[in-house]
């Protein structure tokens, strides 16, 4: 099977058992993401409070690390929330959101690739300052999407240039690779046919829209609205094989 037709797949399998994904989002765009991914049919929690943390990773199917505006309490809730994940056996992504601003937030995020996350998910100049480690799946996002792991590599160009005017759409890309590691137990297919997902599903958004302030319900709209039949249709994506 194809890797456009497992996402298919996946999508309704996403549907069928509804994910729990706890994010531990920045301070920006908590509800544009619990939005997206309630939209795509995950059920997302988002507490952050280091008493709390370790309980609602324990419940949850998948999380997200997002260090978007990352504090002391941050640090200290994403440290319990990645133990836990590790010892229940968690898949979990790492958006290292904003490291290249800040030496610092590079160089934790640089120690949180060796803790065991499934997935790195960055835009072009995060995911150049970093170095991934094996067993890590990377997804560099862009213009085009590149989902590299162990030699393989697969680029989804679906998407719409709205999609950058949108504060928080890299945010949302990775709390829906973290609803498909939840169900997919290969993160690389889980974080390919979540990039289809979402590309295909920004594309619709894209003909509905008038400019990013109605772009942004549009990608919620297509985002529930999307089927594996669109996936089947639209998808444009090349694998290259290591
Ligand atoms: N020029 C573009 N054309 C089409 N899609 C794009 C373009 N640039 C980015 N995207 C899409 O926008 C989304 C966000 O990617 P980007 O690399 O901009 O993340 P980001 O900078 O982390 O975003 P944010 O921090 O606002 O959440 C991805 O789904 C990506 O495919
Ligand atoms: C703009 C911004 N600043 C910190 S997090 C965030 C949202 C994702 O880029
Ligand atoms: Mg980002």
């Amino acid at each position: 099977m194809s890797a456009i037709q497992h996402a298919a797949g996946l999508l309704d399998g996403v549907r069928r058992r509804r994910p729990r994904v706890h994010c531990l989002m920045n301070g920006v765009v908590p509800k544009f993401v619990a939005d997206g991914l309630s939209a795509l049919g995950a059920i997302p929690s988002m507490t952050s409070s280091p008493e709390e943390v370790g309980h609602f990773v324990a419940k949850a199917d998948a999380l997200l690390v997002n260090l978007g505006t990352l504090d002391a309490q941050c640090r200290e809730a994403i440290g319990i929330a990645v133990d836990v994940a590790a010892k229940q056996g968690r898949p979990w992504t790492l958006d290292p959101s904003h490291c290249d601003y800040s030496p610092p937030r590079a160089a934790f995020a640089q120690d949180l690739l060796t803790r065991g996350p499934a997935v790195l998910r960055a835009n072009a100049a995060e995911f150049d300052l970093l170095s991934v480690p094996a067993g890590v799946v990377a997804v560099r996002t862009g213009r085009q999407d590149r989902i590299a792991y162990n030699g393989s590599a697969f680029s989804v160009v679906n998407g719409h240039p709205l999609t950058a005017l949108v504060t928080g759409t890299g945010c949302l890309s990775g709390a829906v690779i973290a609803a498909f590691l939840a169900i997919e137990p290969d993160p690389y297919l889980a974080a390919c046919a979540a990039m289809l997902a979402f590309g295909v599903a920004a594309e619709m958004a894209g003909t509905a829209a008038a400019g990013p302030g109605s772009f942004e319900p549009a990608l919620l709209d297509a985002l529930a609205n999307l089927e594996g039949a669109h996936i089947l249709s639209f998808a444009k994506a090349d694998h290259e094989q290591g």
